[in-house]
């Protein structure tokens, strides 16, 4: 993969970034000044890890769709689903779009598939992510249950657990375990992410409580598997733990690749995420097997001037 410059007369050639948060790996391309669009099964070529480029999830900046919004925000899972909400993602878009000269903002508004939330650049790479408000509302999360609960017991594999279910956008489900290391994220996690109580699949996150303060975490994600890390994932996992009166508002989780801070005030208040944003390598790729880098999105704005 070479260094990419802009301006080489590369024709069709797609530029991307690859960065990561605490691990969690991914794509990043900007869709405002260059075309881009790209099938599912392209998307599970390139997120390859052997194959292909290897990500977690591909992430699309594009133009806003709505007045007071900085930029669109579009998130595809590693099997080519394009989903609603991705915490880590938010902070390397927001890290993404200001290395990019996109924007030279410290405060991102940006649009996603379920709502705005907000980005603030902070020091020596961090970001805050303003998550929204969290939805434990069943179908909206959505989940099937008569009414809502706190935990709700599922039969999955001949077994009951408990779990509770929140939205941070996109669907999560929390199970209490003593230990990470030992817990079956492998076995529970794909069962789970495809049961039937969870009609669009869901996020399966193991939450150890160490204090009030601190938790582990493993998440098994939708349309991705097991992940280093997971930002929606803390999100939920907190939210979960606030509610069973496990934890108090402000928590450092530690997850396979790293620290995320999170902290929520309670119901009605949005969920906030302290984490870093990282940048691997920058590179230009020409799409094998017929696809195009596509159309310009239909409100883009012309490319921008480089100095
Ligand atoms: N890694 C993400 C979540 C990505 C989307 C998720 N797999 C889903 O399908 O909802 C994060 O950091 O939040």
């Amino acid at each position: 993969m070479s260094q990419h410059r802009r301006g080489q007369g590369q024709g069709a050639a797609l530029r991307f970034t690859k960065m990561h948060g605490l691990g969690n790996d991914f794509m990043v391309v900007d869709a405002i000044s260059q075309p881009f669009r790209l099938r599912p099964e392209m998307i599970r070529k390139l997120s390859d890890r052997n194959f292909g480029i290897g990500f977690d999830q591909l992430l699309v900046v594009e133009p806003p769709g709505l007045p007071d919004v900085d930029f669109r925000y579009r998130i595809f899972n590693a099997d080519g689903s394009e989903v609603e909400q991705c915490g880590n993602g938010a902070r390397c878009f927001a890290s993404f779009v200001r290395d990019q000269r996109l924007t030279n903002k410290k405060v991102i508004r940006v649009q996603t598939a379920k709502g705005v939330i907000e980005l603030r650049l902070g020091k020596q790479g961090m970001v805050t992510v303003n998550m929204g408000v969290p939805e434990m509302n069943p179908p909206a999360i959505p989940f099937a249950a008569d009414q809502q609960k706190t935990v709700y017991t599922v039969e999955v594999d001949g077994q009951t657990v408990e779990l509770s279910a929140v939205s941070m956008g996109n669907p999560h489900g929390v199970l209490v375990v003593d230990n990470v290391d030992t817990a079956p994220v492998e076995t529970l996690g794909p069962l789970l992410e495809s049961h039937p109580r969870f009609p669009a699949k869901a996020n399966i996150g193991f939450l150890q409580v160490i204090d009030r303060k601190r938790a582990r975490l493993r998440v098994y994600e939708r349309g991705a598997g097991e992940t280093l890390a997971c930002g929606s994932g803390a999100c939920a996992a907190v939210v979960a733990g606030c509610l069973r009166g496990l934890l108090d508002s402000r928590v450092e989780v530690e997850l396979r690749g790293g620290r995320l801070v999170i902290e929520w005030q309670g119901e009605g208040a949005p969920v906030m995420m302290d984490g870093p944003a990282t940048t691997v390598f920058e590179g230009q790729m020409r799409l094998p097997g017929g696809d195009k880098p596509g159309r310009r999105p239909k409100h883009g704005k012309p490319a921008r001037k480089r100095s």
